[in-house]
């Protein structure tokens, strides 16, 4: 049996969910806070100059949009990043990857790309943000928002390494006074930090700055429609119910490919790699809906603990079950290192220690620069016995 998601490669059809776990199929008691959800909202892209920002970012928002979510009298969206360009480079960077209306550019999307303004800024320094602030301050004053009152929404679309000091200048520079009713949140990307203590070392220091309920950290691959459909396909199917286990299944890959390479975005990539870049995080989590026990409840906190008891019960990897690659041309991209061995693609043999996968192999393999582009989850059963078919 095999599931799979396989994405247009034109930039305009390209799948843009906007979706952290905490969507309306797993209601999160924070979602019932009645902290302001009307008046000005402004929505602050970090690293709109890159990859992410272009692809996802921007046209998730131009969807909320059309649908009505970003209402232009509430809504202003900032881009930031240290790329020294015009407003009008930041939209003529991204227009080419949201969905245009039949005859060229509709007017909506005009709209929506009146909505941006850029600011350029280093990471570290206050004077952007004290820079960025000033202009939040203005978009507010110009709705008539009362100091305080307001929303303000930071995506930090920017590698990993940089979230600390972004996260102190928003603090020091940006903070909406959310005891007035409005509110300041962060979101952070995938991966969270690079090794376990620069996991734990970011941990902190984000929570030094913000409170828990204003950190959200995302990963889109739990947005996607496939894997949402695996809890139902687990729990709700009665006929996978009782198959689901080491007595009828050989093996499972869940395997992700992509046609293209980095694409100058060798300054995130090269850092990290592929295993960092998608098998820690967005197949890791697909494993887990894949191998976990029934949740107590849909609640986020549940679902959560019997992910963290599969991924206690993960033995440790072989290096022998391991295989590294690097697509030829990688260092010829201008953003990556002549001299640099990060892995493009990786395949690896997990092991689930406990009562229903012990011996069913979970291989995860991901690569860039491939012959297709899909993600995919292939379920192989044992044999039949007494098989006739051969
Ligand atoms: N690309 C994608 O499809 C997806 C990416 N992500 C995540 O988004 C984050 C950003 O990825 P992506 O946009 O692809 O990467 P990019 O390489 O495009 O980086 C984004 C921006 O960050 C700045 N930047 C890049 N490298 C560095 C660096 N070493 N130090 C400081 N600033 C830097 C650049 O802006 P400037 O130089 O102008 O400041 C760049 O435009 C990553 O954590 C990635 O995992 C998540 C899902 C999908
Ligand atoms: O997180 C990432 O995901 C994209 C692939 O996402 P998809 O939704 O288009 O399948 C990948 O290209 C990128 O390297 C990675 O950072």
């Amino acid at each position: 049996m095999s599931m799979a998601s396989t994405a247009s490669s034109s930039p305009s059809s390209r799948n843009n969910s906007f979706t952290s776990f905490r969507g309306e199929s797993f209601p999160d008691d924070r979602d019932l806070d009645l902290t302001s959800e009307t008046g000005c909202l402004s929505i602050i892209v970090l690293g709109a100059s890159g990859d992410l920002a272009k692809k996802k970012t921007f046209p998730a928002l131009y969807h909320l949009f059309k649908q009505g979510f970003l209402p232009s009298n509430e809504v202003h969206i900032f881009g930031y990043a240290r790329t020294k360009i015009s407003d009008d480079g930041l939209r003529d960077r991204i227009r080419g990857y949201l969905s245009q209306g039949e005859n060229g550019e509709s007017e909506q999307l005009l709209k929506f790309l009146q909505l941006i303004k850029y600011v350029s800024g280093s990471y570290d320094q206050e004077e952007g943000f004290l820079l960025l602030n000033k202009e939040i301050s203005q978009h507010e004053s110009s709705r008539n928002s009362v100091a305080g009152t307001s929303r303000r929404l930071f995506y930090l679309a920017l590698p990993p390494s940089v979230y600390p000091s972004v996260c102190k200048m928003i603090r020091q520079c940006c903070m909406n006074q959310s005891h007035l009713g409005g509110w300041t949140r962060i979101v952070v990307e995938k991966p969270f930090g690079k090794d376990l203590s620069s996991a734990e070392d970011l941990s902190s220091q984000l929570g030094e700055l913000f409170d828990e309920s204003q950190l959200y950290r995302i990963d889109h691959y739990l947005g996607k429609e496939l894997v949402q459909n695996l809890l139902v396909l687990r729990f709700a199917n009665r006929f996978f119910l009782p198959l689901w286990n080491r007595d009828n299944i050989h093996n499972i890959q869940i395997v992700f490919r992509e046609d293209f390479g980095t694409e100058g975005r060798g300054g995130y990539f090269d850092e990290y790699g592929i295993i960092r870049d998608i098998i820690q995080n967005h197949l890791l989590q697909v494993l887990c809906l894949v191998a976990m026990e029934k949740p107590v409840s849909l609640k986020p906190e549940h679902i959560r603990d019997e992910k963290v008891k599969v991924l206690q019960s993960v033995l440790p990897i072989s290096s022998e079950e391991v295989v590294l690659g690097q697509y030829e041309g990688y260092k010829d991209d201008p953003t990556v290192s002549k001299s640099s061995n990060t892995p493009t693609f990786a395949t690896v043999v997990l092991r689930i220690h406990n009562e229903r996968w012990e011996g069913v192999p979970f291989i995860l393999k991901a690569g860039k620069a491939l012959n297709s582009r899909k993600a995919e989850i292939r379920v192989q059963f044992k044999d039949v016995p007494g098989d006739i078919f051969k």
